[in-house]
This record gives C-alpha cells, structure tokens and sequence, in this order.
C-alpha cells in the first residue's frame, strides 16, 4: 500500500478527490481508515479506496494524517512506531511534535485546503530531516503538487500560512454571503445574487493575478466621485480590513493553541 489515509473527512475527501482525479494515485494504492466504520464504508464506496485495519499500517509506505488535532494524541498511541513516513495535515501540530508522539524521524507537516478538491490548493510544507533525506518531503512535494501549489514554508509561520491560506477560504465564503446578502437588502433576488457574489470572486481572483498589488484592482474600479468608493467608504466606516487582518491574526494565535494541545470547542 503507498498510502495509508487515517480520517476520511472534509479534507480527506477533498484530497482523495484531487488525487484520484489526477491520477497521481490509483484507488487501490490508497487505504482508509478512521474512526466510524460505517462512515469509512461509505466513503471506500465513493472512491473505490479498500478499508484498512490498524494492523495494515505496518506495510504502508507513508501514512497521511487528516483527523482532528484534538484526536492526535490518541491516533498517535496506535498509528505511531512504523516504518512509513508520515504526512501530516493537522493545524497546529509541530514538526517536533509529530516526530516525538509518533515515535518517527520521519515526519512531513503540511497545511493544503478543501481547494484540493479542484487541484487548487495552496499548500505549505516543511519536515524533519530525517523526512527530508528519506525522500519524504519530495513525496509530499509530488503528492500536493498535483493537487494544487506547494510551498516551502519555516515552520515559525505555518500558523499565519494557516490562519491566512487555509481558513481564508472560509472568509471569502463569508464575504461571498455578506455581498449576496446586501444585494438581497437592496431587493435582488436570493439565487441571483448568490450567482453573483461567487462569479465575482472569481473574475475577481483572475484579475487579480494579473496585478502585482490588490489595490490596483481597487483603483481601476473607483470612478472619481462614484459608485464604488462610495460603498469602500462604508467598508472602510466598518474596518474591513481591520477585520480581516485580525481575522488572519486570530486564526494564526488559535492554530499556536492548537499546537499546545488546547481543545477544539475553543476552550483555552
Ligand atoms: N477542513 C479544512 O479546510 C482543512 C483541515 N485541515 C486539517 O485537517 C484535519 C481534518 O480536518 P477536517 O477534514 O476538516 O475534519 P473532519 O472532522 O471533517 O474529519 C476528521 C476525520 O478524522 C476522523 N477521526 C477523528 N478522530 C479519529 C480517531 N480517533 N481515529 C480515527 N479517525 C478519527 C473522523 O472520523 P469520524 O467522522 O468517524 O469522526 C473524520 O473522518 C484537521 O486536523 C485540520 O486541522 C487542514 C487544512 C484545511
Ligand atoms: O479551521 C481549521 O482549524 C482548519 C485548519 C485550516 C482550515 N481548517
């Protein structure tokens, strides 16, 4: 087996998907294992991917860990110890944390989101060097970059990659609903709207690719005494970007938390 997947959830499904897709891995080169059987059936169902027991990990070649950072302690009490390299995808959990509990040199910590699942992630990694000269990194290398961009990341800012790349995704989602929701106020219909708010995020990103500042964008849209700086204006009045940077902030000081094993309800 090359890979086992341990936690078959959201962003193991997503990965699944880029992956197959693609073809960098075959269905039965995959093995998956988590926590409610009836779940991972379905989820072997969707993909063609076998369950595995916990005593198949012995003769995996890597073993990729998408579940809860809050459940690692206890999946790294019995999927630790075993020749495989290890790939994490957990928030917060360090490098050094990962080797030490999974009783392995060999261990690779990267950051990818749900945008795998369109091979449009933005994925960050970094390992121990005992990953790094088993060949590991260059696997995950490989394994994300099918998927999406990789990027070598110093683990010091693997949180603010998080709290910015990862979960932005949830922001623009969020922004996407406040736009809509303002069209809907001002008396567009629901389903127009929400067609609107994500086609423009889209022409939006494309855009902006083709810039080298965000604020270009902004610029070239702004009439003299218009539209549109009219409504930056009133985002302005409800600081924005004060929201968004702390937003990115805030993610990046909970993914820290995580690391030192504070629990996922929020509690500290
Ligand atoms: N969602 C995202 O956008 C991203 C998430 N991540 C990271 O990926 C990881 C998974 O997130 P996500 O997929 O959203 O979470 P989900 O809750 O959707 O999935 C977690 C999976 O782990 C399984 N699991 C939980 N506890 C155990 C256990 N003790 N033994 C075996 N399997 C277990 C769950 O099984 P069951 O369903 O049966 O409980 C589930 O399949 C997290 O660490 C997160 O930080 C990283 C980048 C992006
Ligand atoms: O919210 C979380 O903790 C995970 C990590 C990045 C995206 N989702």
């Amino acid at each position: 087996m090359k890979l086992a997947l341990i936690g078959t959830g959201k962003l193991g499904c997503a990965l699944l998907t880029g992956l197959f897709q693609r073809g960098v891995l075959a269905p039965q080169d995959v093995g998956l294992l988590s926590r409610d059987a009836h779940k991972t059936c379905q989820v072997a169902g969707r993909f063609g991917a076998p369950v595995i027991g916990r005593g198949d990990l012995a003769g995996a070649e890597y073993i990729l860990l998408c579940v809860q950072p809050g459940a690692f302690q206890e999946v790294a009490g019995w999927a630790g110890g075993h020749s495989a390299g290890y790939i994490s995808t957990l928030a917060g959990v360090t490098t050094g944390t990962l080797s030490r509990c999974l009783g392995s040199e060999r261990a690779v910590r990267a950051m990818p989101s749900l945008a795998a699942t369109i091979g449009r992630s933005q994925t960050a990694l970094t390992a121990t060097p005992g990953a790094e000269a088993a060949g590991d990194l260059a696997f995950a290398q490989g394994l994300f970059g099918a998927v999406g961009d990789t990027y070598r990341i110093p683990e010091h800012l693997f949180d603010t990659f998080t709290g910015m790349s990862a979960s932005g995704l949830a922001y623009a989602a969020v922004f996407a609903e406040a736009l809509a929701d303002g069209g809907v106020r001002m008396g567009l219909p629901r389903p127009l709207a929400n067609e609107l708010a994500q086609k423009l995020l889209v022409s939006g990103g494309e855009l902006l690719a083709e810039r080298p500042h965000p604020a270009m964008l902004k610029d070239e849209v702004c009439s003299p005494g218009g539209t549109t700086i009219a409504g930056i204006r009133a985002l302005e009045g409800g600081n924005f970007r004060r929201s968004v940077i702390d937003a990115v902030e805030a993610a990046t000081r909970r993914g820290h938390e995580l690391g030192r094993g504070e629990r996922e309800t929020g509690d500290s």
